[in-house]
C-alpha cells in the first residue's frame, strides 16, 4: 500500500492506542493464571494478534464480549507436573517481545513445540535460547540462532546468569515462566549489563497486576523468586480485571506531530506509567516544545524547536519520533543509543539515516551516537523498509515538509498502530491512501492482459 501525506496543519483531540508491549504481557499472565481474567482495550495490531493467537494455540479461550472487551480462560497450569501445549505449533507473527516472551513460557510444557514467525522476525537474533535453555533443563534446536525454533521442557527455574544487553524481552519470558515453574528454594536470575531496564518494570508491575509470583528486584543484577511451589498454586481465586495502557511509544508520534505541526490534545497516556517510551516528554521539552499537561492529556501546539541531546539507550522505540522531532529543530541534535538498532524490524540506525536522507535530512551515525541536522524537510518519495517506526517517522515528519511524501509499504504500520493514518486524518492531516491512479492503471493493464 502507498499512502501520501501532504503537509498539514493539526487540530482536536485523539487519544493513543492500547501499548501493545502491555497487551501481550497481559495475555501472557492470563495463560498462567488460574482464574478467569477481562482485559479491557486489547487493542487490535497484528503483534497484539499473534500474542492472542500464541495463547490460543497453547490452550486457552479467548471471547470476544463487546470490542473494547475480551474474556481469557486458559486452564495452560490445570496439571502443573505435565503441562500440555494444545497445539505442536506456535506462530509468533513479527514479534520480538511475542517469540522471547513466550518460548521460556513454551518451554514448561512437557511435550515438544515448534516456534515460528514471519517477516523481519525471520533474521532477528534468537541464539540467547541456545544458550540458555538447555541449562533449565529444555532441549532446543533452531536454525543457527535464528527461526524456527523447536523446544521441549519442562523448563526448571534454578539459579542462572543471563547477558541482557541485547534485549530485555529474554528476561521478560524467563521472569514470567520462573513465576509458575515449580521450585523448593529461592532461586536467582542474575543479569549482567541489561539494557531497556523500564521494559523489566513494565513486566514485572503486570505480574503484579495478576497477582503473579514477582520476584524481588535487587537494582536489576538480580531477581530471586522467594515462593515455593505450595505458595504460587495459591493464586488470586477471583476474576482478574486488567486495563491496556494507552502506548507512550505509538503515542510519541503523535506527540511530535502536535509539536511540529500543532494544536492537538492527545489523551490516554498515563503519566504514571513504567513505559519505556513516556520519556519523550523529556525530549519535547529539551526541543523547547510547546506542551502543556493537564489530568485530560497532553496538549501540544507548534513552535520554534531547538536542537537537543538524549540518551534512548534505555528507549531505542524513541529514535524514529526522535528523528521526526529533531528533522524540525533548528541545529543538530544527539541522540544516544544507536548499538539497540541494529536488530529491530530494520538495522533503524541505517534505515532511519536512508529513508530521512530522501527527505533532505542529513544524519550522521558516529559510533553510538547518531546526529541529526535539522531541515527543511522535502517531501519525497520514501519506503517503510517494512518497519512500522520507520513508516510513521516519515509520516509524521512529512506534516511539515515542503512538499507531499509518498511512503511505500506504508501498512507496515499494522504491526503496532493499525490506526495511525486514520489518526492523522482525524486531525486534520491531508492523507491520501489505498490504490492509487498509477497503480489502478497497471491493474487495469494487467487485468486486459
Ligand atoms: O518488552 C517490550 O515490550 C519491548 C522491549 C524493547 O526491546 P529491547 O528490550 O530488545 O530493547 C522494545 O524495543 C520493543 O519494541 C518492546
Ligand atoms: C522492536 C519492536 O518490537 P518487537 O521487538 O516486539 O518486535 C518495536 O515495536 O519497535
Amino acid at each position: 500500500m502507498r499512502v501520501t501525506i501532504h503537509p498539514s496543519q493539526l487540530s482536536g483531540s485523539i487519544y493513543a492506542p492500547a501499548s501493545k508491549s502491555s497487551m501481550q504481557r497481559a495475555c501472557a499472565a492470563a495463560l498462567l493464571a488460574t482464574s478467569k481474567v477481562v482485559i479491557t482495550n486489547p487493542g487490535h495490531s497484528n503483534d497484539d494478534k499473534a500474542a492472542q493467537g500464541i495463547i490460543t494455540a497453547l490452550g486457552a479461550t479467548i471471547s470476544t464480549i463487546d470490542p473494547e472487551t475480551i474474556e481469557i480462560e486458559s486452564g495452560f497450569l490445570k496439571d502443573p507436573a505435565a503441562i500440555h501445549s494444545k497445539e505442536d505449533a506456535v506462530n509468533c507473527g513479527e514479534s520480538g517481545l511475542s517469540i522471547r516472551m513466550f518460548t521460556p513460557v513454551v518451554s514448561l510444557c512437557t511435550n515438544a513445540v515448534t516456534i515460528n514467525g514471519e517477516g523481519s522476525l525471520v533474521t532477528r537474533p534468537m541464539d540467547f535460547f541456545d544458550q540458555v535453555l538447555p541449562e533449565l533443563g529444555v532441549a532446543i534446536t533452531s536454525n543457527a540462532g535464528k527461526l524456527p525454533l523447536q523446544v521441549k521442557g519442562p523448563l526448571q527455574a534454578k539459579d542462572i546468569t543471563i547477558d541482557g544487553s541485547l534485549s530485555s524481552q529474554f528476561l521478560t519470558g524467563l521472569l514470567m515462566a520462573f513465576s509458575v515453574a515449580p521450585i523448593t528454594k529461592p532461586v536467582a536470575i542474575k543479569v549482567t549489563d541489561l539494557k531497556s531496564k523500564p521494559y523489566i518494570d513494565l513486566t514485572l508491575n503486570v505480574m503484579k497486576q495478576f497477582g503473579m509470583n514477582v520476584p524481588e528486584n535487587r537494582n536489576y543484577e538480580e531477581f530471586i523468586f522467594h515462593r515455593t511451589e505450595s505458595e504460587i498454586r495459591n493464586q488470586k481465586s477471583e476474576i482478574i480485571n486488567y486495563t491496556v495502557e494507552g502506548d507512550w511509544s505509538g503515542g510519541a508520534f503523535l506527540l511530535v506531530a502536535g509539536a511540529i505541526a500543532g494544536n492537538i490534545h492527545v489523551r490516554g497516556l498515563q503519566q504514571g506509567s513504567t513505559q519505556a517510551d513516556k520519556k519523550i516528554l523529556e525530549a519535547l521539552m529539551a526541543a523547547n516544545a510547546g506542551i502543556a499537561m493537564d489530568a485530560k492529556g497532553i496538549t501540544l501546539h507548534a513552535a520554534p524547536l531547538t536542537a537537543f541531546e538524549f540518551d534512548a539507550t534505555d528507549c531505542p522505540d524513541l529514535f524514529p519520533p526522535l528523528v521526526a522531532l529533531a528533522a524540525n529543530c533548528k541545529g543538530i541534535t544527539s541522540v544516544k543509543g544507536v548499538s539497540r538498532l541494529a536488530h529491530k524490524e530494520s538495522d533503524r540506525g541505517l534505515t532511519l539515516q536512508q529513508e530521512f536522507g530522501k527527505m533532505g535530512i542529513k544524519i550522521d551515525l558516529e559510533g553510538d551516537w547518531m546526529r541529526i541536522h535539522g531541515g527543511p524537510v522535502n517531501g519525497a518519495v520514501v519506503h517503510s523498509r517494512h518497519d512500522h517506526r520507520i513508516a510513521m517517522a516519515c509520516a509524521t515528519a512529512a506534516l511539515k515538509a515542503d512538499g507531499a511524501t509518498v511512503i511505500e509499504e506504508a501498512q507496515a504500520i499494522n504491526k503496532s498502530y493499525p490506526d495511525f493514518y486514520d489518526h492523522l486524518k482525524q486531525l486534520g492531516a491531508t492523507v491520501d491512501s489505498g490504490i492509487n491512479y498509477i497503480d489502478s492503471l497497471k491493474q487495469t493493464f494487467s487485468d486486459n492482459g
